[in-house]
């Protein structure tokens, strides 16, 4: 077992947002959530990458296991792409980012400040660091947003080597990745404004 989520209750800002949610995912699979927007994926995706404690319920296998490729690209602006590459490599104890470059087709902007590349291209950064990282279990918040066609085949791409090495990945996503991957709609799991609380839970915006 990769993951075991078992009757999370999460809030946002002290106010229930997903209730009774339960889900598994085992090595080499990927897991598609789907929902509305404000529904509590992007809640859901922060819990489980240890940003936020939820209210209740068991997160088993996370820790220090994912890799979370947020909203945000979390770029060093002033730092090339190699050099914000390499930053991350040394941070997580690889070495080798010849495949994060490789993958995302990173070569020939290379020396490039990260700061000046264009959307599309942080953003093709910001997901090769999932690939220097060295961790099985991807969690992936709308990782396509800015994405060309051939990006996004190339993110396909990264994302079924990573599955075929025995990784796994939970995403939230709008678009068909063109992966065999499950799908769970988190709707049902809403929660109703009977089960306010008051605590807080944000550690992190
Ligand atoms: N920092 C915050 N403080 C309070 N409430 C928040 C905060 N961030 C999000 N929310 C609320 O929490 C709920 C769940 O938001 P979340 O971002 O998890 O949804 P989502 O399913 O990822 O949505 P989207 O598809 O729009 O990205 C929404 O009602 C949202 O308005």
């Amino acid at each position: 077992m990769m993951l075991r989520v078992d009757d999370l209750t999460l809030a946002r800002g002290g106010v229930p947002v997903l209730t009774g949610l339960s889900l598994a995912l085992v090595p080499g699979q990927a897991l598609i959530l789907r929902g509305p927007n404000g529904a509590g994926k992007t809640t859901l995706l922060r819990s489980i990458a240890g940003l936020q404690p939820p209210l209740s319920g068991r997160i088993e296998g996370a820790q220090d296991r994912v890799a979370y490729a947020a909203h945000a690209d979390g770029l060093k602006a002033m730092l090339s792409v190699t050099e914000n590459l390499a930053f991350w490599a040394r941070i997580f104890g690889t070495s080798d980012i010849t495949p994060a470059l490789d993958a995302f087709d990173l070569h020939g902007l290379a020396d490039r400040l990260a700061g000046t590349l264009s959307a599309g291209q942080k953003r093709r950064l910001g997901l090769a660091r999932l690939l220097v990282t060295g961790r099985p279990l991807w969690v992936l918040d709308e990782p396509t947003i800015s994405l060309d066609t051939g990006a996004v085949a190339l993110f396909a791409a990264a994302l079924r080597a990573h599955l075929a090495r025995g990784g796994a990945a939970l995403i939230a996503t709008h678009i068909d990745l063109g992966i065999e991957a499950q799908v769970l709609d988190i709707t049902p799991f809403r929660a109703s404004a009977a089960t306010r609380a008051g605590a807080s839970d944000e550690a992190f915006l």
